[in-house]
């Protein structure tokens, strides 16, 4: 069987992306939150600063009194302000953090004053513009006003954000189940023990390695025979799961079985083959529960890198969409080759290689099998279908991949 023309890329991220249903909301601690995505806007309550404060260790003035010398009466303090009354011909002594008193304007830096026992002259400049060392009430963001906007994925800084705004609590989208599923008789549970007619099981471990940086519980199951009775008991296993993942048995072989088995488990086919080098045979499917929820299974072709980039392309941005990502899908980077590239044909491709933070080398080994160049690259070239040959300097789009870093 020929199968269907395959579709292009965005068509098919499109449709699986409108399958995707927005997973319910929990209230996790803030604490506990990286890499979960804000379910909803989440609104300041308080004022940060509270207060004007210095932003510099000095000497707090009132606005209309810039010649000196001062007198010190007292002093402000991070976590103890000055209560009294600053007068002209006055200072306090103020530090980093600390409130204003309520009748000063100006900070002068203490390097640029002498200090005798209270007294202090100007040996140095005055601020310019004379607020120059204040951070006003409110700079940061004020009570009522959001911070962080609904879809943002919680990094440290968005962290420290939401404690500072007064929150202990974030509202966060529940984290998708997912079982990843090898299938094939060749493959071997044992990479120790493996027989030469066999090869070790090895993508549903990259697969739940690649998913696991997201907020998921994700597990493996298999590695499964070649059989529909085997695949529809795993996809049995997997009946709790809102995603499974297969790899291997999704093309056009006698032993390729991943579509009749779901047809048979009552799945129905959305799409399967999209125009792409490597992972045409991609399909994916979707299944209604009986307790009236949805499972998406996407089957990814079996090709290690195969798995590896329509796993990135299409089971990651449908992750992200479940968890209410503002952007599920991947944003390429433009960078320069720094090795000549063949023309295309009519499948767009994406070539391995690895960027050093300047320009891209293309691996030289880029067949589908290749774990080896697979492993040491940490990016994808995009390159659109029928594009011509491309020369050593030319601009080309890459996609990042989490894959070790780039140390
Ligand atoms: N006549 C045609 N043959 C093939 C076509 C086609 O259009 N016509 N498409 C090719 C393309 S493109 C791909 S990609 C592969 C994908 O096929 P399958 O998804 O059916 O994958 P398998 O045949 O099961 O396996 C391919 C390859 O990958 C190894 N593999 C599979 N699963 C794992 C695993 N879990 N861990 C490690 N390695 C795995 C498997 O042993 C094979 O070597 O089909 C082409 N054929
Ligand atoms: O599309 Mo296949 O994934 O070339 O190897």
């Amino acid at each position: 069987m020929a199968g269907p023309a395959p579709i292009p890329l965005e068509d098919a991220q499109a449709r699986l992306l409108s399958l995707a249903q927005v997973l319910p909301v929990e209230r996790v601690d803030v604490e506990s939150a990286l890499g979960r995505f804000l379910a909803e806007p989440l609104l300041a309550r308080r004022t940060q600063p509270a207060a004007h404060l210095s932003a510099m260790d000095g000497y707090a003035l009132t606005k209309d009194d810039l010649s000196g010398p001062w007198q010190v009466i007292g002093e402000s303090a991070a976590g103890h302000p000055f209560t009294g009354t600053l007068q002209k011909g006055e200072a306090v002594r103020i530090s980093t953090g600390a409130i204003m008193p309520a009748d000063a304007a100006v900070v002068v830096l203490q390097e640029d004053l002498k200090r005798e026992g209270d007294r202090i002259t100007l040996t140095g400049d005055l601020p310019e513009p004379p607020h120059r060392h204040i951070r006003p009430c409110g700079m940061d963001f004020t009570a009522g006003h959001q911070v962080l906007a609904e879809g943002v994925r919680i990094g440290p800084a968005h962290i420290a954000l939401a404690l500072s705004a007064g929150h202990r609590h974030m509202p966060v989208r529940r984290m998708p189940k997912v079982a990843v599923i090898d299938s094939g008789d060749e493959l071997a549970a044992d990479p120790e023990t493996c027989p030469t007619h066999q090869i070790p099981a090895s993508n549903g471990a990259m697969l739940v390695s690649l998913v696991s940086p997201l907020p998921v519980d994700a597990r493996r199951i298999g590695p499964v025979p070649d059989t529909l009775e085997a695949l529809i008991g795993a996809f049995d296993e997997a009946a709790d799961c809102d995603v499974i993942v297969t790899s291997g048995g999704a093309s056009v072989g006698d032993h390729d079985l991943v579509r009749p088995a779901l047809e048979r488990w009552g799945a129905r086919l959305d799409f399967w083959r999209v125009a792409i080098k490597p992972g045409k045979p991609i399909l994916v499917a979707k299944r209604e529960r009986s307790d009236g929820g949805t499972q998406i299974v996407i089957g990814l072709p079996g090709n290690p890198v195969s798995s590896m980039v329509t796993a990135y392309h299409f089971v990651l941005p449908l992750l992200r969409a479940m968890l209410g990502a503002a952007r599920p899908l991947p944003m390429p980077i433009s960078t320069v080759l720094d090795a000549p590239l063949r023309a295309i044909g009519h499948r767009r491709e994406f070539l391995r290689g690895y960027w050093n933070g300047k320009s891209v080398m293309p691996m030289t080994l880029q067949d589908s099998g290749a774990l080896s160049s697979l492993a040491a690259s940490n990016v994808l070239i995009d390159r659109p279908a029928h594009a011509p040959a491309a020369a050593a300097g030319e601009a080309v789009r890459v996609f990042l991949l989490e894959n070790g870093g780039i140390a």
